[in-house]
């Protein structure tokens, strides 16, 4: 696929997602995260892509969004989904819900919240979900002490390319080899052309490294599972809190085609066995022996020099309890000559240094918890020649921390590469266990608003059908600023183009709003907060809010081009108005809003136009013209009681008339009798 088709990728886009393993497949998946990992790609922006893809997919190029307040609607509808994600993750994924026009679009996200308002918002998923978030690539680790050898330029430029983590050193013969040998702990040659080699060392000839980078690096294995422990961990509570619930991650994938199964892609005791081998900067844990021999390279200066002072101690004690004999002539040496007192150790006090001997290297023994076959090197570093303080033998502790270091890193890389090869069959499926999880939250954030605002899935219907416009019935707008329990079921339908009529704050401009909630989210393929609703598949969306007062010249004169666009090829739209008539003066609002209708009603647009000026309109337009009235059953204590169903064809009463009749009832005379006849 090429990437720049895609609405909104150009070159510079095209060229950061080529970066990714299989660009066309994962832009194709319409997994965020995963697109989000292409450098400079933000999760917004990955989700602008994942929406291009879409779009392309089904050939939807069209904006159902026309205007700025039916984007604002789009927002406020995401906004309700969006509170209700617990990951970063899932609020950035449900941006690449979108309307659309496209039949194929609304039916597969139909499908996708179909089975996501089936799943059960179980408190324990959703506090497991917290941690959760899309896996990292950690940075690249370096590992200094394995290279890799190539006497071919091509391959030295492949596996520079493919295994950063390792020099790669030109060689040109075996001895190059060797040499490499003496510098590095082990060598990988490339080139079969070097099979049979036989040189010193840790030296060998693998063709194969390059695809086999789990065994090549572990390491890369290892910091990957390292830096991503806390996101695994929570991807797999996510799972087995779910199927606690009685509710499995299913495997789910963004495009909303679920394949069955509800085991999640690994099993989570495994996961959760192998993490507990890896410590957090990617090397071998919980490991006893391997801990030992740590411990031993790194306590061993410190151990020596414990155990030197515990010979001393022994020996300090045992000349202070001890008469010591000395001769005359070895005690004139020592006046004469400084002689030192090691002769007269060795031959008064041999036992008691032995001892001391014995002493340290028992002390050194156990203090490193050495093996015996170690602890028989380890005797050497003490028992030299006898001396007060005892002296040990420098170089039998280097020997020493040789032979322990080199027996950490034989462990250390045995470890490595087998957990390296059992986390490398978790490396595929890890990132399905987390995508599921992540995907759930998508999952849970439709369900709970689905539940939240009574939602049901409408019906979306082609522009010919039989039943083209919109019937909502008892929608509740979560839009409104009261309690959504107190917000009372509204029927409305409409085909063709009306006007809706009634009284001050009756709620029309709520019902316009609710219109366009329920259509934008009926196009979206989502569920709408109704107990039932048939939605024509509009092409296109204008909703215009209410204007802010009357208009100055120029400001009059674009509005009106914009109906003048707005009315040419109406076919296929909903247009939503708002009291159009404070643009200017009553008189000529009411001839041109008739105007407008007239045109929208000749092409099958679907429109619905608030006003309080329906009776004029009415007077003015050349046709009949459909009214419909947001009714008050009338004053009840200075308070409206108001039916916010509209009533089809029924011009509502105004506040104004349903005052002046209530002023003839109370007051009864001629003064108020006369007014309301005007009516
Ligand atoms: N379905 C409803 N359920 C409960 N309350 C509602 C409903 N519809 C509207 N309201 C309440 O009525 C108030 C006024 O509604 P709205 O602004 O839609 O009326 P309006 O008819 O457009 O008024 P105006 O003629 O002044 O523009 C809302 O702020 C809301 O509090």
């Amino acid at each position: 696929m090429e990437l720049e088709a895609i609405p909104g990728v150009g070159a510079k886009t095209a060229a950061a997602l080529r970066e990714l393993d299989d660009p066309a497949a994962t832009v194709e998946s319409g997994d965020v995260a995963a697109i989000a990992r292409a450098p400079g790609v933000n999760e917004a922006r990955a989700a602008r892509i994942a929406r291009g893809a879409i779009r392309r997919r089904h050939g939807d190029d069209g904006r159902v969004l026309a205007t700025d307040r039916a984007r604002e609607l789009y927002r406020e509808a995401i906004d309700l989904l969006r509170e209700r994600t617990v990951t970063d993750y899932a609020a950035k994924r449900l941006e690449t819900f979108y309307p659309s026009a496209s039949a194929s679009r609304i039916e597969e996200a139909q499908a996708f919240a179909a089975e996501a308002t089936d799943r059960e918002p179980a408190p324990a998923v959703r506090e497991a979900l917290a941690d959760c978030a899309p896996l990292s690539d950690p940075p690249t680790v370096r590992v200094r002490d394995r290279c890799l050898a190539t006497a071919d330029a091509e391959t030295l430029a492949r596996a520079e390319a493919e295994v950063p983590e390792l020099s790669v050193e030109t060689v040109e013969d075996a001895r190059d080899v060797s040499e490499l040998g003496r510098s590095y702990a082990s060598v990988i040659v490339l080139d079969e052309s070097f099979a049979g080699l036989d040189v010193e060392g840790d030296v060998s000839v693998r063709p194969d490294a390059l695809e086999n980078p789990a065994e090549t690096v572990p390491e890369r294995l290892l910091a990957f599972f390292a830096e991503n422990r806390e996101r695994l961990e929570a991807a797999a509570a996510v799972h087995e809190a779910a199927a606690a619930a009685g509710d499995p991650v299913s495997g789910g994938d963004p495009d909303g085609e679920s394949d069955a199964g509800t085991d999640p892609p690994v099993e989570t005791d495994r996961l959760r066995d192998a993490l507990s081998r890896l410590d957090d900067d990617g090397t071998i844990a919980g490991d006893a022996e391997l801990d030992r021999l740590t411990a031993a390279v790194d306590d061993l200066d410190a151990a020596v020099s414990t155990a030197a002072s515990v010979a001393d101690d022994r020996l300090r004690e045992a000349i202070r309890e001890r008469d010591v004999t000395i001769e005359g002539t070895d005690f004139l040496s020592l006046v004469e000559q400084g002689a030192r007192v090691d002769s007269l150790l060795d031959r008064e006090l041999a036992d008691e240094y032995d001892a001391a001997v014995d002493a340290a290297r028992e002390h050194l023994a156990d203090a490193l918890r050495l093996e015996p076959e170690e602890a028989e090197l380890a005797e050497r570093v003490f028992g030299g020649d006898p001396s007060f303080p005892v002296d040990h033998d420098e170089s039998a502790v280097s020997r020493l921390r040789t032979e322990l270091s080199a027996a950490r890193d034989r462990r250390a890389a045995k470890l490595k590469a087998n957990l390296a090869s059992d986390l490398g069959d978790l490396r595929e499926p890890v990132e399905q266990l987390v995508r599921d999880a992540l995907e759930l939250d998508v999952e849970l954030a439709i369900s709970r608003f689905a539940r939240d605002f009574d939602c049901a899935m409408p019906e979306v219907v082609d522009p010919d059908s039989s039943d083209p416009g919109f019937r909502i019935e008892g929608g509740r707008s979560p839009l409104l600023d009261v309690d959504f329990a107190a917000v009372e079921p509204v029927d409305y339908a409409v085909s063709g183009a009306t006007l809706l009529s009634g009284v001050n704050s009756g709620g029309k401009t709520s019902t316009l709003d609710l219109v366009a909630l329920v259509v934008v989210l009926a196009q979206m393929g989502l569920p709408v907060p109704a107990e039932s609703a048939t939605v024509e598949r509009f092409e296109e969306i204008h909703y215009y809010a209410k204007s802010q007062g009357t208009l100055d010249a120029g400001a009059f004169e674009a509005t009106l081009r914009d109906f003048g666009d707005l009315v040419d090829g109406a076919d296929g739209r909903l247009v939503l108005v708002d009291e159009l008539e404070s643009i200017t003066e009553p008189g000529a609002s009411a001839k041109i809003i008739a105007g407008i209708l007239e045109a929208l009603d000749d092409q099958d647009a679907t429109a619905v136009f608030v006003s309080h000026l329906a009776r004029e309109i009415r007077d003015a337009a050349d046709f009949e013209v459909a009214v419909d009235g947001i009714e008050a059953a009338g004053l009840v204590d200075g308070e409206l009681r108001v039916n916010r169903s509209p009533k089809k064809g029924h011009l509502a009463r105004s506040t104004p008339e349903l005052i002046v009749e209530k002023l003839a009832d109370d007051r009864g005379g001629e003064f108020y009798g006369d007014l309301l006849e005007k009516f």
